[in-house]
């Protein structure tokens, strides 16, 4: 199915910059004419609130779960609507996140694949990264927002990760944009986002493709 809109999301470490960086492409984007929706999962629906109210004290599977009905939510009522009316959705945090932290949490990729395995794909997946010391800092500087971001040994295990997470997405045929923000202020890394991005959703993207998976 061919779609006007581009789906573009970003994630990486708590604390990397994904909020900051989402409002600066945003920004980028709207003065240069393109309409663009923005999001965040999870979203801001019945579902994604409870999920993320109680994402301290659920955990592992059950996490996964919620994270996961919340996305099929968020996908039939907001993000393909939006796509379908020609706007950019732009989302903080979305597939790579699953396959990070539920990771942190002990689930298995096999199973988070699976649970995945109907999403929409996006046309650009964005990876936020830095140097471990300087998310470290952020996140200082911000304050931690859930118990993921607590545990100063996160931000190098979530970097780890999500280089790990860049290969089975490249694997999924989804593009994937990998930004060291070390020493990028927002704007230069939303500029960067934008050259990237495809100039439209022209491409079919088969959501059932699987790492390894040869159908
Ligand atoms: N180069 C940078 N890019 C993005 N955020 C940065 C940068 N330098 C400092 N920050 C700061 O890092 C903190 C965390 O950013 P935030 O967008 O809340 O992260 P996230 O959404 O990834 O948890 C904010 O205080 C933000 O202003
Ligand atoms: C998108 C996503 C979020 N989450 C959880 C992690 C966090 O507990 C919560 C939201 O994280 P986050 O976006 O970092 O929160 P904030 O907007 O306050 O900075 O949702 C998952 O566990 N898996 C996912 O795939």
């Amino acid at each position: 199915m061919n779609r006007p809109g581009r789906l573009i999301t970003l994630d990486g470490p708590g604390g990397v910059g994904k909020s900051t960086t989402l409002a600066a492409l945003a920004a980028h984007l709207r003065q240069h004419g393109a309409p663009v929706h923005t999001t965040a999962e999870p979203s801001d629906n019945r579902l994604g609130r409870f999920t993320r109210a109680h994402a301290d004290h659920i955990r592992g599977h059950a996490l996964a779960c919620l994270v996961a009905a919340d996305r099929y939510h968020h996908i039939e009522t907001e993000i393909r609507p939006r796509l379908d009316a020609a706007q950019d959705v732009l989302c903080d945090r979305y597939l790579a996140s699953t396959l990070v932290v539920q990771r942190l949490d002990g689930v298995p990729e096999p199973f988070l694949l699976d649970l995945n395995a109907d999403v929409l794909l996006p046309d650009l997946a964005v990876l936020l990264t830095a140097a471990p010391a300087t998310i470290r800092q952020r996140l200082t500087t911000r304050g931690a927002h859930h118990r993921f971001e607590q545990d100063p040994e996160t931000p190098a295990r979530e970097v780890r990760l999500y280089e790990q997470a860049a290969r089975t997405l490249e694997r999924m045929k989804v593009p994937v944009l990998v930004l060291d923000t070390t020493e990028a202020t927002p704007s230069e890394t939303a500029e960067r986002i934008a050259e990237q991005a495809p100039p439209y959703a022209d491409t079919v993207i088969d959501s059932h493709t699987r790492p390894d998976d040869p159908r």
